[in-house]
């Protein structure tokens, strides 16, 4: 270990779909974070591990602040806003190709005002979408929101320009300290609770609009065997909580064609992930308002 070794935790904010999830996979270098081009899919605290010789940092992954209208919708802003205060360097992510708006500022507002001391840092992402010239111009428009003490960088978390000097930006903003996981840890998050989210995102696809926080998984039971080939078999008890009887029928689809498409996208994820093979077993229930209900809540794990 040198001596500056430096460790701690960042957390990347933006508006919906500015790419944060996708950076931090790049920054991580595996498939952790859970993308999508729709947006608001990433509820869980998932963090990525970005482990080097001379650091190590630590990627928090929140979902956006917005105005809350349930008892999830709380709970999911306190847990945001602790996230934001806790962490070392908070980066703020805002694509090359779209301008600053009112929903920027409003999370720059937000920042200031629960975590002033946070160090902030200004990320455009993106940057392959455009020309030199308007990155340039962003990069200026960002700073100015920013103001003179925050860096700005320039990345591309699809082609992986600037990549590596992104992790290095960040490492000089962690305090000296040892690591703080083992390596070879990508994520601190239980696997079930990685398990819940790719099923959930499986169950979500296409169907967002109609069932944007309605849906909940919980996995009820992990169970190893082996099958004819003597190969190891994960099988994953889960169920679908939905809250009324027609978002039941929109999730199975008819004849329960849509369920099974849904299970065997998961499976295909959850294999991926685990490096495994998995038998993936779905109840779809409904249970009655259960985002305003507090021990339902307690029982979904939020
Ligand atoms: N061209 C290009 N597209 C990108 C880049 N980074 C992300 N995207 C795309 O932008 C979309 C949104 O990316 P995400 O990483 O899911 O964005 P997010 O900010 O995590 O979104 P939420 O989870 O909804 O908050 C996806 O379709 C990505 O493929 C990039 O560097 N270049």
């Amino acid at each position: 270990m040198t001596t500056d070794f430096r460790s701690g935790f960042v957390c990347l904010v933006g508006r919906p779909n500015t790419g944060k999830s996708t950076l931090t996979n790049a920054l991580v270098g595996a498939k952790i974070a859970i993308t999508s081009s729709r947006p608001q899919t990433t509820r869980h605290t998932i963090r990525g591990i970005i482990h080097r010789e001379d650091g190590q940092i630590v990627m928090v992954d929140t979902p956006g602040l917005h105005r809350p209208r349930t008892l999830l919708g709380q709970r999911l802003n306190d847990l945001v806003r602790d996230t934001y205060a806790e962490v070392d360097a908070v980066g703020v992510c805002i694509p090359a190709n779209e301008k600053i708006g009112p929903g920027d500022r409003w999370i720059l507002e937000q920042l200031r005002s629960v975590a002033p001391r946070t160090p902030v840092l200004g990320v455009v992402t993106k940057i392959d979408k455009v020309s030199r010239n308007e990155v340039l111009e962003q990069l200026v428009a960002v700073s100015k929101e920013l103001g003179d003490k925050a860096a700005v960088i320039p990345v591309s978390a699809k082609t992986g320009e600037n990549v590596e000097r992104f992790t290095e930006l960040l490492r000089t903003m962690m305090p000296e300290g040892p690591a703080l996981y083992p390596e070879g840890e990508l994520t601190d998050e239980p696997e079930t609770v990685l398990m819940a989210e790719l099923i959930r995102e499986a169950a979500l696809e296409g169907v967002r609009e109609e069932l944007p926080h309605s849906l909940a998984v919980v996995i009820e039971e992990l169970k190893d065997s082996t099958n004819k080939k003597g190969q190891p078999v994960l099988t994953i008890f889960a169920n679908l909580y939905v809250e009324r009887p027609s978002q039941k029928s929109i999730i199975i689809g008819k004849g329960g064609t849509r369920l099974r498409a849904v299970g065997s996208a998961a499976r295909a994820q959850l294999e991926r992930i685990f490096g495994t093979k998995v038998f993936l077993d779905m109840h779809v229930k409904v249970a009655k308002d259960w985002q305003r209900d507090p021990k339902q809540l307690g029982k979904l794990g939020f």
